[in-house]
């Protein structure tokens, strides 16, 4: 549903009052006709007639796509809202994807009946992420709401300035450039993990000198929330690696940066309602409320933006020296030329943001699911010990290392595919268009959603709602299996969407992933601490653009000597 028209509603309410108290004041209810009580007689008025041709009369009677499949159920005014905001976000459209039968397209309703288009089959996803990209863009309060803190950078550009934006990014995230970063993922991973082992240690040692609060389990295990650490570390490798800067969240998880960060990436259920209400309301109004988060979103922008600043204007003074040969994201993008001052602090902002939150997320799943399946754990630690040089000795890996081992690859891609760090993304149709054949009016939300496409059973078979990274092993005779893990089609796995606003830190992310894990899981055992956790029903889930575990992952954590 388009937000309320307030400025038409209110010009039209303007216009009409002057008339009637001027020209017909007869048929207004006062015996004293005034501007403003006729003004908000005639607002509200139209303000009722508008929610009502919007909540019922539209979407039932009149919308082009009422005809398509729905899932069944749901409130007359309310639409499926109630299960939406109470499942994990995904959750109620990975049902919908096995028990509505569609031919790529379902439609169901939101808040207050607002009209959504579940893009379900390959065909259709093609449509919407390649062919027809830039007929669908990103819905005005999604960029208002997250372009404050992640910049208007290449993930909110739209059109020719998107694509001239990803043209100049595309050489610095490219595998050949990526490939070079290794050595930065895999010494920043050893620093984590040495890190953590230190503080095992000294946790260890505190509960044996004193009787302090009970943070061990038993003599050699602590535990741990896995998704600070990881979100820690991956703050330091998106510094190092995207811009020649070591935040230093490692060592010290009090830094400015990672306070800003937690502070603002934390559950909150204000985030909720305001990112409601800009669904309805002019964004800028709704970000200028006079509320704690907005707030909190103000001053983590300034943080984050004079600190991107800061770091431009350091690695321009190099370049002006002609002292700038770094490999980071930032200076590949320097030397392009292709951006202003303005515009690359936008794009750090955005590589920051997306490019740590992403990967912590999918860190904290690998361990969750790690625990789950404490065989995968073993057999992963096995090939890693097999494969790769102890962190303790000073020794590079490459990008060979990391592709000759396949369980790693396996296990990574089958925890990006059942918990993929973004569960969901939302699209509106910028122009008239169709989608697998269907009229689809300007306007219309467009629902892609990897929690649910990346579980379908008619793209994966009938295991798809099963974790078994199994299905990414290569096969002989069946040399695709380890690309595709075994599903009909590429746009089974939503992950990292597809096409050209396709996530373009794929190559870099998967990179970063898999060796962090290595360097963790190579070293470290993970248990969960509530054991109630091992049924996945009883873990509670955060939405937002990632999905995290709302109470935070506690695990014991245990060193496995012999590496
Ligand atoms: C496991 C980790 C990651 C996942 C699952 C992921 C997922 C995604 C997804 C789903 C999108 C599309 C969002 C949309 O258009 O609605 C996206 C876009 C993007 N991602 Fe990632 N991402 C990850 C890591 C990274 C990293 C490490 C970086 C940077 C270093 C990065 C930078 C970006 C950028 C710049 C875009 C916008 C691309 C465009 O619109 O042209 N991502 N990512």
């Amino acid at each position: 549903m388009a937000g309320i028209p307030l400025r038409e509603v209110a010009i039209s309410s303007a216009a009409a009052s002057f008339a009637l108290v001027n020209f017909q004041p007869n048929v207004l209810l006062f015996s004293r006709p005034s501007y403003l009580g006729t003004f908000v007689q005639l607002f509200l008025v139209q303000f009722i007639l508008w929610g009502i041709w919007k909540v019922l009369l539209y979407p039932k009677f009149f919308s082009p796509l009422r005809h398509l499949p729905s899932p069944p159920g749901g409130s007359w005014w309310n639409g499926q809202f109630a299960r939406i905001s109470k499942e994990p976000t995904g959750q109620p459209h990975c049902d919908w994807i096995h028990s509505t039968p569609h031919n790529g397209l379902i439609r169901y309703l939101g808040l207050l009946n607002s009209e959504r288009i579940l893009v379900a089959s390959p065909k259709a996803l093609a449509e919407v992420l390649t062919t027809k990209n830039y007929d669908f863009i990103k819905p005005a309060h999604i960029t208002t709401g997250l372009g404050r803190l992640l910049g208007v950078g290449v993930l909110l550009a739209e059109g020719d300035e998107h694509k001239v934006q990803r043209k100049n990014l595309m050489p610095a995230f490219a595998f050949r450039h990526v490939k070079d970063l290794y050595p930065v993922f895999w010494n920043k991973s050893r620093e984590a993990v040495i890190a953590m082992t230190n503080h095992a240690k000294s946790q260890q040692a505190l509960t044996k000198s004193e009787d302090v609060e009970k943070v061990t389990t038993n003599e050699d295990a602590i535990v741990i929330e896995a998704g600070s650490w990881a979100s820690r570390a991956t703050l330091d490798i998106i510094g190092v690696a995207g811009m020649g800067q070591d935040f230093g969240a490692i060592r010290d998880p009090d830094t400015l940066l990672n306070r800003t960060y937690r502070t603002v990436f934390k559950p909150s259920k204000q985030a909720q309602i305001l990112g409601l209400l800009a669904m309805f309301l002019p964004a800028w109004f709704v970000s200028r409320l006079p509320v704690k988060r907005n707030g909190d979103v103000e001053r983590a922008a300034e943080i984050i933006r004079t600190i991107c600043r800061q770091l431009i204007r350091a690695k321009k003074d190099k370049l002006e020296k002609h002292e700038l040969s770094d490999v980071d994201i930032l200076s590949v993008a320097l030397e392009s030329g292709g951006f202003s001052e303005e515009n690359l602090v936008d794009q750090l902002m955005t590589f920051l943001a997306a490019g740590h939150e992403t990967t912590a997320s999918a860190m904290t799943w690998a361990i969750y699911m790690l625990c789950l399946h404490p065989e995968v754990q073993t057999r992963l630690r096995q090939e890693i010990r097999e494969k790769l040089p102890s962190i303790d000795e000073d020794t590079d890996i490459t990008s060979h290392d990391i592709d000759h081992m396949p369980y790693l690859n396996a296990v990574c891609n089958e925890i990006l595919r059942y918990y993929a760090p973004v569960p969901l993304t939302i699209r509106e149709s910028a122009v008239d268009t169709t989608i697998a054949d269907q009229f689809v009016p300007k306007g219309t939300k467009i629902m892609l959603i990897p929690w649910a496409t990346n579980k379908d059973e008619s793209l994966w078979g009938p295991d798809a709602r099963k974790f078994n990274p199994d299905r990414w092993m290569p096969r002989e005779g069946d040399a695709g299996r380890s690309a595709s893990g075994g599903a009909t089609s590429n746009y089974a796995m939503l992950t990292f969407l597809h096409g050209p606003r396709s996530c373009i830190g794929q190559a870099f992310a998967k990179a970063e992933f898999a060796i962090l894990l290595a360097a963790w899981i190579g070293r470290l055992s993970f248990e969960l601490n509530d054991p109630r956790e091992m049924d996945e029903k009883n873990i509670l889930i955060k939405g937002g653009v990632t999905a995290r575990p709302a109470n935070g992952m506690h695990v014991k954590m245990k060193v496995v000597e012999g590496w």
